[in-house]
Parts: C-alpha cells; sequence; structure tokens
C-alpha cells in the first residue's frame, strides 16, 4: 500500500540552513520542497523592477495581486518564474535582500502567497518539505512534523559569508549585522512574525556539520512514521 503524504515544516531565522537541510532531507524521503523565501524575494523582485516604492505598504498592497509567481517543487531542480521570467538568480541579489523584509511584512503579500503555499502543499503527491518563517505557526500549523532551526548569530555569518565568497562578499561584521536587521525586521512585523511554534522541535546546528542537521531531521521524521502516523 503506498505510503499516506507526510507534510514537515521547517522554519528559523537567516542562515541557520533551512534550504540545504530542506532540500537535502525532501531528496532523501522522495517528497518535494518549497523554499517559502524565494516566493517573497519573487514579489520584492517584481516590486522593484515595476518601480513600485517598497517602502509603502499601500503602495505594495495595491500591487500584490499582480505578478503570477511559480514555484517548481523538485527538490534537485527548484525553480522560480515571475510572469513566466526565470528570476532564480535575480532574487539573490543585494537590492532583494535589502527589501524583501518590508515587502514581506505587508499582510495583503503575505494572504496572497500563504495561499500559494498552502495550494502547493496540498498537490504534493507525496508530501513535502516547506521551510520559512511561519510555516509552523501560521502556514501549515497541522504539519506533521515541525523543526525550528536556530544557530549562533556568529556561525550563521560565518556560513554567509562563505557562501557569498566572491560574489557579494561583505566583511563578517557587516554580515553579521546584515542577519539581525533582517531577523529583527522578520520576528518583529505584526502579521504572522518568525516565531517557532510551541510543538516544533528546536535544533541548534551552531555545532553540526549539515549532514548531521540532515540525519537529524531525516530521524525526526522517520520516528514519526513509525509512531503510526
Ligand atoms: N550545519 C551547517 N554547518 C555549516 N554550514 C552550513 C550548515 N547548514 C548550512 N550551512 C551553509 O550555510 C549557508 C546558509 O545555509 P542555508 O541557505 O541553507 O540557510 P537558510 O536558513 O536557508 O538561510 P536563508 O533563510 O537566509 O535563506 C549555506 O552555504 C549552507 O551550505
Ligand atoms: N515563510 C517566510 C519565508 C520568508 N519570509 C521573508 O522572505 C525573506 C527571505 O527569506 P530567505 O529564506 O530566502 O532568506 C525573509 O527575510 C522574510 O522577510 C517570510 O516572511 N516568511
Amino acid at each position: 500500500m503506498a505510503e499516506s503524504p507526510v507534510v514537515v515544516a521547517i522554519d528559523g531565522p537567516s542562515g541557520t540552513g533551512k534550504s540545504s537541510t530542506s532540500k537535502a532531507v525532501a531528496v532523501r524521503l522522495g517528497l518535494g520542497y518549497l523554499d517559502t523565501g524565494a516566493q517573497y524575494r519573487a514579489m520584492t523582485w517584481w516590486m522593484l523592477t515595476n518601480g513600485i516604492d517598497v517602502d509603502d505598504p499601500a503602495a505594495v498592497a495595491a500591487a500584490s495581486a499582480k505578478p503570477s509567481i511559480v514555484s517548481g517543487t523538485d527538490p534537485q531542480n527548484p525553480t522560480i518564474t515571475v510572469d513566466g521570467t526565470d528570476v532564480s538568480a535575480p532574487i539573490r541579489g543585494r537590492e532583494v535582500t535589502a527589501a524583501v523584509s518590508a515587502v514581506s511584512a505587508v499582510p495583503e503579500v503575505r494572504s496572497r502567497i500563504t495561499e500559494l503555499q498552502r495550494s502547493l502543499a496540498a498537490e504534493a503527491p507525496g508530501g513535502i518539505v516547506v521551510e520559512g518563517r511561519d510555516i509552523g505557526t501560521t502556514v501549515l500549523p497541522d504539519a506533521d512534523v515541525k523543526i525550528f532551526l536556530t544557530a549562533s548569530p556568529e556561525a550563521r555569518a560565518a556560513r554567509r559569508s562563505a557562501e557569498l565568497k566572491g560574489k557579494e562578499a561583505a566583511d563578517l561584521a557587516t554580515t553579521k549585522e546584515a542577519l539581525a536587521r533582517r531577523d529583527a525586521a522578520d520576528s518583529g512585523r505584526k502579521t504572522s512574525p518568525l516565531a517557532k511554534a510551541d510543538d516544533a522541535v528546536e535544533v541548534d546546528t551552531t555545532e553540526l556539520t549539515l549532514p548531521q542537521v540532515i540525519e537529524c531531521v531525516v530521524t525526526l521524521v522517520e520516528e514519526w512514521k513509525r509512531r503510526g502516523r
């Protein structure tokens, strides 16, 4: 008999390893993968490209229904398009990163993107790993397994700097400050802030390698399956 789908929610601040872990867990367990940060980045890219003032919540709200954002959920090849254009590269740029917390704080943006996330999760045939900031609390409060990843600010800044080396790299202190600023904005917004769900398992990844974090999450999902779903 085919196994029923499992829905895994992975939340946490920036640079804690959500994307790397979620993708690898999805591949290991044969699940879909959804990067919800990419959807907020895609919305932000569209606002910037279309000359919308991202610091004007009313202007962002009024435009938020316009772009068509489509996410592909194959963990081996996650995709994101806006009005048919592949935006996977530009959404990672400095301009989008600096503006995304302002755009994602707008309630109309969140309700539109939350709707997309819920339909993708419901459509995933064998189950899905969804990563973000509010998946366990708001988007999928009934997720089967909920994880909240953390890591020290130093470890997160070091990881991000290593990742950006040779691209848009800034010094470690600047990177740490930028991460702290984004986390503060994401945790402090009124609508659906970054938060750990009461029933999420917190995993501090500061002293763990990426393969150890992946193993830990796979074990939690397998334990959940063994308990009889
Ligand atoms: N446990 C770990 N040890 C060392 N490096 C790690 C670990 N987990 C992730 N990394 C590395 O840290 C960087 C950031 O990881 P990742 O993009 O998965 O984090 P994230 O939580 O999704 O960040 P964001 O929310 O900003 O997208 C990547 O280069 C990744 O390879
Ligand atoms: N569930 C989520 C996911 C993301 N955001 C916002 O998007 C930004 C970018 O996320 P990354 O994971 O790609 O770094 C993030 O800083 C949040 O502002 C969100 O609000 N909810």
